[in-house]
């Protein structure tokens, strides 16, 4: 008999634990698990979605050893993977992150904008302690993070966890995109073998293989050039998903070498982004009122109906099932084939060597084993090199305390340029995070 995995999920109270529990009850042939605690640090949330996925159990997992928590202590005995999704300051500090930006003429943007480096700075402390937490009681487990941003966090881990091998940064951009391809060319997503280059949320893809060796990528963008561009998972989508979908081919009629990261609309266009946002209305607002809600919503009622049965929690699992299937790729040693963040160490030629970078590597029980892209041309190379400045400043500001290299930082982000911008922008993001951030000095 097959071993079973014992599993935390840390952020037990996030929009997307339920589609996750799905996935897991889905795949319980082929990754079977002994015991699953969900950790939150939030009480009232984490209640409704464990007292959901506790009737999802009996109904679909009975044997499953369920538990919820937010003792720490308690979580993280006997773990074998721990999935990491928290949101350090909640919904509410997104939207600041977004708004305050955005009052003083600059995309805020949650992950790669002076918004991302608001959330970073938030990130940083608790992602190092939950390292700290899960390392007490289990020193093998393997911590897979989602967090956002997920650059940032990536490099501030590298540097505070220097030897820790069993901490992998991952995102679900590449995935979704590989799945909106695949429905494009008609063709299962298991069939590509993909090169990609970049940070998370700043990279390219520059080829597509199928299993024969031929490569897709130029039959795509001719598709995406003549017809556009639309997510796997278009029809469950909001408004503005599709309008950033929609943009890739304004991005491939510019820059045809490969095709985009969707955030790289926002590097690429920020005047065109600036002109579709609403300062009194963003991204945060969207979510609070559609998947928080809806979410929250379902989880009660199903509660109060006694059964799960219907409950379309969410109605995209490509999330869920990349986790798992990540999770699993690394259990069994499967050399699957997945878009990581990793130390570069030569991967990308011509960058520092330290950038933690986003490539395609096969997963295993040693961890990803990356696939190198040799030398990037100028462009890439240039926009890379700004956008690394930016994150590994952020991360220096964190570890440092300096408001110079915040300032640096901000300077430099593309979506702020003008140094008296980034020195507003800094100084209110400070005053709205005085009780998350490290005093700057
Ligand atoms: N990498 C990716 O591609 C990807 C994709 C989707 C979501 N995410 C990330 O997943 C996270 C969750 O997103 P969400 O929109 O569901 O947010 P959410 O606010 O709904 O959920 C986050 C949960 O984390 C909890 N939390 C906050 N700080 C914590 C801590 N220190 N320890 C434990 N729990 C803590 C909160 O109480 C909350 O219940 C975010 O960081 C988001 O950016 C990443
Ligand atoms: O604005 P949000 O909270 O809806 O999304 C922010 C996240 O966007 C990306 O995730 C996609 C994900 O790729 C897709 O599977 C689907 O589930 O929608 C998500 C967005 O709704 C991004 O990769 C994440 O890092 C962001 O957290
Ligand atoms: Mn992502």
């Amino acid at each position: 008999m097959s071993k079973k995995y014992s599993i935390v999920i840390v952020g037990g109270g996030s929009t997307w634990t339920p589609g996750l529990l799905k996935a897991l009850c889905k795949r319980q042939e082929s990754f079977p698990l002994r015991r699953l605690v969900m950790y939150d640090i939030n009480a009232g949330r984490q209640a409704v979605i464990g007292d959901f996925a506790r009737l999802l159990f009996q109904e679909e997992y009975p044997e499953l050893d369920f538990s919820y928590t937010t003792d720490a202590g308690q979580a993280f005995n006997d773990v074998d993977f721990v999935f990491c999704q928290m949101r350090t300051g909640g919904y509410e500090m997104r939207e600041k992150d977004e708004k305050i930006p955005l009052s003083l003429g600059v995309i805020g943007q949650e992950t790669c904008g002076p918004g991302g480096f608001a959330y970073g700075m938030r990130s940083i402390g608790d992602m190092i302690e939950l390292v700290e937490n899960v390392r007490r009681s289990s020193p093998e487990a393997w911590i897979l993070n989602y967090t956002n941003p997920a650059a940032i966090v990536a490099d501030a881990l590298r540097f505070k966890f220097p030897d820790d091998k069993r901490i992998l940064n991952i995102c679900d951009q590449p995935v979704n995109l590989l799945r909106s391809y695949a429905r494009l060319l008609n063709r299962d997503v298991n069939e590509f073998e993909p090169v990609y280059f970049g940070l998370n949320h700043f990279g390219w893809f520059t080829h597509l293989y199928d299993k024969a060796g031929v490569d897709l990528l130029p039959q795509l963008k001719a598709i995406i050039s003549q017809q556009g561009f639309k997510p796997a998972d278009a029809e469950q989508r909001d408004a503005s998903w599709l309008d950033t979908y929609a943009v890739v081919a304004d991005m491939l009629r510019d820059f045809p070498d490969y095709l985009p990261n969707t955030y790289l609309q926002y590097y690429l266009y920020p005047d065109y982004k600036l002109s579709k946002l609403d300062p009194h209305f963003t991204r945060a607002n969207e979510v609070m009122a559609g998947r928080e809600k809806r979410v929250f919503e379902t989880c009660r009622e199903a509660v109060q109906a006694g059964s799960t049965k219907g409950a379309s929690v969410v109605h995209n699992d490509a999330h869920g099932d990349m986790i798992v299937e990540v999770a699993e790729s690394i259990a069994y040693n499967q050399q699957r084939i997945f878009v990581v963040i990793v130390e570069n160490n030569g991967l990308v030629n011509n960058l520092d060597d330290s950038a933690m970078v986003e490539v395609a590597a096969t997963l295993g029980i040693n961890g990803p084993r990356p696939f190198g892209v040799g030398n990037i041309p100028v462009f890439y190379k240039g926009m890379i090199e700004q956008q690394f400045a930016y994150e590994r400043l952020t991360i220096e500001a964190w570890f440092e305390g300096s408001y110079h290299k915040a300032l640096q930082a901000l300077t430099l982000n593309r979506l702020v340029v003008d140094a008296k911008k980034a020195r507003k922008v800094l100084d209110a993001l400070i005053e709205a995070n005085k009780d998350y951030w490290p005093t700057l000095k």
